[in-house]
């Protein structure tokens, strides 16, 4: 698992390491690989290295020092180097004096537009870590300017570090190249952050436990169940759907289309959409009613139940089961109208709630806001459930307060009954006897991928999500 960590925490490791480095070693060791990152960028967008012009946006901490420093190694490679000072009484000394001495340039920023125009590739090193809130307005009239690819000194100025919020003026860039650790921006902003590089100067052994992860292709595929030689139907995990209605199949049908492509296991439906259901898919077993549907591992109830009494029965019957739910859409909104039904539940066991914006609201009575981490913990620890907080970056947190971030494929869920689709994810894996959390995390990285996959850069729909999710198996397995 990639591990994250918050900006706290990488400060005060970063506090320990510097204690026992030689002054200056670290800035030259992130400095170095920046200016590597940024001799890439611009042989791939401006045909060279040698020759070409980089322009530096320096604020007035170390993140202006890293981009000044990268400036004096970028001068060894022939790169005409300008430094555009937003605040030239604070700028890092040694840096400017380093960059100064191997002959690049520094200037104000009223000069910063005619330099700004003419640059094969920008370097932001307005603000790092240390800041908080969008660029202030110089920078954000520099930052404006720019056309040029934008290399990003471990974060894209003007984005929250801990949070990825960027509301307000801030750097969008080509690349990111941070130091050390990802900190949450980088998983929580990837459309301004761009590609993420991740420079090792040493602080690994300094940081301990992570705050967050991202869950790689190796993880999911260590967890994600294959059939072995002593299995059948039976023992790798049965699931239960309770979804969709007479007058509104498809929600029954994606969900339980979803359960069926996910893993090898079988497939149970129960409700009013039971004969569509067995139409579309032949190999699930399909009941009219929760209460005659049989045994299952695990149950995925809510999309299509309806909000009323029997939306309300189906509900508590299945948490009355002592098996882990996945409970999604109107399933959610009947636990923030009549939280009651969450006594059916034994605490013991494990409940999924995979509450969008809107939900999210009904269950905790405000939005998630900028912190979509604190968010989602917070509605674990209410709820004492796995609560997976849909968004672009899907946030998925835990009771005990492990958080996984999502990576995101482009933006192609977004689209009716992907929601559907997601829940039959999740749920097979909780049948299959999975770590809710990790259940939770591995089924929004496949959800995410089959999207992609699916769409191939047009629109598609939940359906072909449903389609895709064999491919986005075999592909993970591929890189794992
Ligand atoms: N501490 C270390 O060991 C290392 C730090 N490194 C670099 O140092 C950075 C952190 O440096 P600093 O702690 O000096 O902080 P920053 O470079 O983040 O700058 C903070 C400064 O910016 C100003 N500022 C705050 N908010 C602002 C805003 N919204 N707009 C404009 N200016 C604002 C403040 O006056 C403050 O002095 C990291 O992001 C990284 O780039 C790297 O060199 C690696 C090693
Ligand atoms: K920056």
């Amino acid at each position: 698992m990639q591990g994250i960590w918050t900006t706290a925490r990488i400060r005060a490791a970063e506090d320990r390491l510097l204690a026992v480095t030689p002054d200056g070693e670290l800035m030259r060791r992130a400095a170095f690989g920046l200016a590597t990152q940024v001799s890439a960028v611009l042989a791939e967008g401006a045909g060279g290295v040698s020759g070409r012009r980089a322009v530096l946006l320096v604020g007035s901490g170390n993140n202006g020092g890293d981009a000044l420093w990268a400036g004096a190694f970028l001068r060894r490679r022939g790169v005409a180097v300008t430094a555009v000072l937003l605040d030239p009484a604070k700028t890092h000394a040694a840096g400017l004096a380093a960059l100064r001495r191997s002959g690049g340039r520094a200037v104000s920023s009223v000069d910063g537009p005619q330099w700004i125009s003419r640059a094969d590739v920008v370097v932001d090193g307005i603000v790092g870590i240390s800041a908080r809130g969008p660029l202030r307005p110089e920078a954000a009239r520099l930052a404006g300017l720019v056309e040029a690819p934008v290399v990003a000194v471990d974060l894209p100025s003007g984005v929250d570090p801990d949070t990825g919020a960027a509301d307000g003026p801030h750097v969008t860039a080509t690349r990111t190249v941070t130091f050390g650790a990802l900190k949450p921006v980088h998983a929580l902003a990837p459309q301004e952050c761009g590609e993420v590089v991740l420079v090792d100067i040493g602080l690994r052994p300094s940081l301990g436990e992570p705050d967050l992860y991202r869950l790689e292709p190796a993880d999911i595929a260590a967890v994600w169940p294959v059939p072995g030689p002593g299995d059948d139907k039976y023992s790798q995990g049965v699931v239960g759907i309770a979804a969709g209605s007479a007058t509104y199949p498809g929600a029954a049908v994606l969900a339980s289309g979803s359960a069926v492509q996910a893993t090898a296991g079988m497939v149970r439906y129960a409700g009013h959409a039971a004969d569509v259901v067995r139409a579309r898919w032949p190999e699930i077993v399909a009941t009219g009613s929760v209460t005659d549907a049989g045994r299952v591992q695990a149950w995925v109830v809510g999309p299509g139940i309806g909000t009323g009494a029997e939306g309300r029965e189906v509900l508590r019957h299945i948490l009355g089961q002592d098996v882990p739910v996945c409970a999604d859409a109107d399933a959610t909104t009947i636990i923030a109208h009549t939280p009651e039904v969450l006594d059916a539940r034994d605490p013991d066991t494990p409940l999924v709630l995979t509450p969008h914006a809107g939900e999210y609201e009904r269950l905790m009575g405000r939005r998630p806001g900028v912190d979509r981490v604190a968010a989602a913990r917070e509605a674990a620890a209410k709820y004492d459930a796995v609560v997976l907080l849909k968004g672009h970056c899907t946030v998925v947190a835990a009771p005990d307060g492990r958080v996984a971030v999502n990576q995101p494929h482009g933006s192609w869920l977004a689209t009716a009954g992907s929601g559907d689709v997601l829940t039959g994810l999740v749920g097979s894996l909780l049948a299959a006897g999975l770590d809710p959390w990790l259940a939770a995390a591995a089924a929004a990285q496949v959800h995410s991928l089959a999207g992609a996959l699916a769409a191939e850069d047009v629109p598609t729909s939940a359906s072909g999500l449903v389609a895709a999710i064999p491919a986005a198996l075999r592909l993970i397995r591929a890189v794992a």
